[in-house]
C-alpha cells in the first residue's frame, strides 16, 4: 500500500514523528488466504489500515468478515500469508491492551451472569493473570470508562437484564477500558433501533475525528458507510469490499487517553440515552 507522508502526528508512543515520516501500519495484511477444511474463504488478500484510518468492511453474508476480524485478533491462524499488528507478528504480539474489540451482540449468551462492572474490568485483565488482583488503577480505568459511556448508573446490573443498545455501551466501555489505539467493531449495531444506531456513529465519528484512534468496522450499514468513509470501496477481495477514510490532519487530534477525555466522551454520549 502507499505510504502515506505526514508530520507532526504523535506516534503510538506518545512522540512526535518527524516531518516526512511515513504512517504507521496498525495492521498489515500480507497475501493472506484462509480455508475451514475444504471451504475457501479468503484468497490471496493483502491489504493495510493505516493510523487513524477509519476502515468500513462490508461483504455479503459468508463473505468472511468475521474470519478476518478473527485472524487480525489471533483467534484464528491463516492457513496462508501473514498478519502484523503494529509492526509486530500476530502469533508474537502480546500488547493486547493496545487493541479494543467490540464483537458482534449476538456473539453474547445473554444468561452470562456478570454485573456490567465485571464485564468491563474483564477488558482489563482478559490479557492478564485472571488472578492477578485488580488494583486502584484498574478500578479507575474501569470507572472512567463506565462514566464516559454513562453507564455508571448500571455497573452492578446483571448485563442480561440490559436493552440492546445498553449493552452496546457496556462492550464499547469493555473496549475502551484499555485505551486502545486500535478499535475493532464487529457489526456493532444490528439488533439496535435506528435511533440508537444514529446515535452509536456519531459517537464513534467524534472518537475518529478527535481522538487518537484507529477503526476497523464490519458492517452492513452501507448509508452510514458511505456518508462518512466515502461511496467507492479502495479494495475488494472476492465480495469484501474495504472503504477508508484517511484522517492524517494532525490539528484535530487530541487526546489519547481516555482519562483525559472521559467528559469528552459522555457529552458525546447523551445523544445515546
Ligand atoms: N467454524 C467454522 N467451520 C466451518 N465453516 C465456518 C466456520 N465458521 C464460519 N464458517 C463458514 O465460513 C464462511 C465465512 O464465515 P464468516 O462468519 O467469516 O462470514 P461473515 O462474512 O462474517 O458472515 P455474516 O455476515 O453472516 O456474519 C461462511 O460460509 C461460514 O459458513
Amino acid at each position: 500500500m502507499e505510504a502515506i507522508v505526514h508530520s507532526g502526528i504523535p506516534a503510538a508512543d506518545g512522540q512526535p514523528k518527524a516531518a516526512g515520516e511515513c504512517h504507521q501500519s496498525i495492521v498489515t495484511i500480507e497475501d493472506v488466504s484462509f480455508h475451514y477444511e475444504q471451504k475457501k474463504v479468503i484468497e490471496h488478500l493483502n491489504f493495510s489500515v493505516l493510523e487513524r484510518d477509519f476502515v468500513g468492511l462490508i461483504g455479503a453474508n459468508g463473505a468472511g468478515k468475521t474470519t478476518l476480524l478473527k485472524m487480525i485478533v489471533g483467534l484464528l491462524k491463516p492457513s496462508q500469508g501473514e498478519i502484523r499488528l503494529f509492526g509486530q507478528k500476530v502469533g508474537t504480539f502480546r500488547d493486547w491492551e493496545r487493541i479494543g474489540y467490540v464483537p458482534q451482540k449476538n456473539a453474547f449468551n445473554p444468561l452470562f451472569p456478570a454485573t456490567v462492572r465485571e464485564v468491563v474490568l474483564s477488558g482489563l485483565y482478559g490479557k492478564k493473570n485472571m488472578f492477578r488482583r485488580i488494583g486502584k488503577t484498574e478500578q479507575q480505568k474501569c470507572e472512567d470508562a463506565l462514566y464516559a459511556m454513562r453507564i455508571e448508573d448500571l455497573a452492578d446490573r446483571r448485563i442480561g437484564q440490559l436493552s440492546g443498545g445498553q449493552q452496546q455501551r457496556v462492550f464499547l466501555a469493555r473496549a475502551l477500558v484499555n485505551n486502545p489505539e486500535l478499535l475493532i467493531l464487529d457489526e456493532p449495531t444490528v439488533g439496535i433501533d435506528a435511533e440508537t444506531q444514529a446515535g452509536f456513529f456519531r459517537m464513534i465519528r467524534h472518537m475518529h475525528q478527535h481522538h487518537h484512534i484507529t477503526f476497523l468496522m464490519v458492517s452492513h450499514d452501507m448509508d452510514m458507510v458511505q456518508s462518512y468513509i466515502g461511496s467507492e470501496p479502495v479494495q475488494k477481495s472476492g465480495t469484501l469490499s474495504f472503504y477508508v477514510k484517511h484522517t492524517h490532519a494532525p490539528e484535530n487530534c487530541e487526546e489519547t487517553n481516555l482519562t483525559h477525555s472521559i467528559q469528552q466522551l459522555r457529552e458525546q454520549m447523551e445523544v445515546l440515552v
